[in-house]
């Protein structure tokens, strides 16, 4: 294993990227290569072994990855468990192999193979490609359809998505892609995860769903409200209207109520405030609670049932809200505005929503977003809104 570490020192991220992707795709692998926020640690982990886990055993899980869809998430788990697990660490402005965790040892040896260029050609293209125009009108039917739902006293707050197609360039890069991402979302989780039955998926989310630190702590966060970013500003000088101001005041009192619902009343409550994830604005509360203190060791999975899909994503109420975008939305949501992440690496679990993400195909790539409706919404500014947040990612190819 020291031999091999030693000799991974002169494997940089591109080059691992597009080696481990190659050999996942064309042996059946499940692959996630992440980096947490604020981190200069980039891990990649890959199993043959993916299989569906259950929510309820994540605490028992061995280390690994889950990736959840929006819909139905409890019942589509995916779980890699960590065979390999790998980190590049942040040198010299270059992502280069520091540690094999734990060994896999044909798709160790692969990594030192003659590098390739990544098999985009192998993943299918998408089944339909609308217009730009038609995903615009529809969107906009879409929003007004959500506001009279909203005037009719049904919802108070819904959150409508689309998918938007681009083609790639002929020159796209995945491993560029990712590099680009790290360094432009230094506070977002960066992701590429590849599974035979999803396809691959990349992104960089700012969300945080659920963490849980040495089995400790426990952090969640309400996030919403969304405006370009002003590189001319200091943070605490953002200032907010007051649709904003109320609908992420709706996602804080619904994780409040979640909390309430298993009678959690210790917790640490710091926000709202200004956060920057790549070319957007938003509004955050964090939420911390002492796991240790109020006895609690389960509180992550039990939160994660209670918390998914959060107002954030959904709605309020939540299971009407989530009916009607079932019945409603034109779009299957697949992964985006699921949950993902590292489960039990380093005794930490990070689970993140599925913000600011994409499909890769053959030859295009398809971004999603959302935008939270309230009575107050506007629908040509929520579609702008979906455009900006698309944007976050298609500025990047
Ligand atoms: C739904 C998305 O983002 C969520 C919705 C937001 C909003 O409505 O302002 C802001 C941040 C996220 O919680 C998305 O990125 O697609």
């Amino acid at each position: 294993m020291e031999q091999k570490a030693e000799l991974g020192k002169d494997l940089e991220i591109d080059r691992i990227i597009h080696l481990s992707l190659n050999y996942c795709i064309e042996n059946n692998y499940g692959l996630a290569v992440y980096r947490l926020p604020a981190s200069k640690t980039i891990h990649l982990i890959a199993s043959k072994h993916h299989q569906i886990a259950d929510h309820n055993n994540l605490n028992q899980l061995k280390p690994g990855y889950i990736s959840a869809p929006f819909y139905d998430a409890f019942d589509n788990l995916k779980y890699i468990p960590a065979d390999l697990h790998l980190t590049c660490e942040l040198k010299n402005d270059k992502f280069t192999l520091n540690n094999i965790i734990s060994g896999e040892e044909e798709l160790e040896g692969y990594l030192f193979d003659e590098p390739k260029k990544v098999l985009l050609e192998e993943l299918p293209s998408p089944s339909t490609l609308i217009s730009q125009e038609k995903d615009k009108t529809q969107y906009i039917e879409y929003v007004n359809q959500c506001i009279e739902e909203i005037k009719d006293g049904r919802f108070k707050k819904v959150v409508p998505s689309r998918a938007k197609y681009t083609s790639l360039p002929d020159n796209f890069d995945i491993a560029d892609l990712y590099c680009r991402l790290e360094s432009s979302f230094p506070n977002g989780m960066i992701n590429l995860i590849y599974l035979p039955t999803e396809g691959l998926w990349i992104g960089a989310t700012p969300e945080t769903l659920i963490e849980v630190d040495n089995r400790e702590t426990f952090k969640t966060m309400s996030l919403a409200g969304t405006q370009k970013a002003q590189e001319d500003i200091e943070l605490k000088n953002v200032l907010w209207r007051t649709k904003e101001i109320e609908e992420q005041a709706l996602v804080s009192r619904y994780i409040i109520n979640c909390l309430k619902k298993i009678r959690v009343r210790e917790f640490e409550e710091e926000g709202p405030k200004t956060i920057r994830s790549g070319n957007l604005f938003h509004l955050m509360t964090g939420f911390k609670i002492d796991m240790e203190k109020i006895n609690f060791p389960e509180l992550g999975q039990v939160m994660l049932e209670l918390l998914h899909p959060t107002s954030a994503v959904c709605g309020m109420p939540k299971d009407e809200t989530e009916q009607f975008i079932l019945d409603h939305e034109p779009i299957n949501r697949k992964l985006f505005a699921g949950f993902m992440g590292p489960v039990n690496i380093d005794g930490n679990t990070n689970i993140f929503v599925n913000l600011r993400c994409a499909k890769i195909y053959k030859k295009h790539i398809l971004t999603y977003a959302g935008a939270g409706v309230t009575i107050d919404s506007d629908p040509e500014k929520e579609f702008e809104e979906t455009e900006l947040k698309c944007q976050s990612i298609l500025r990047h190819l």
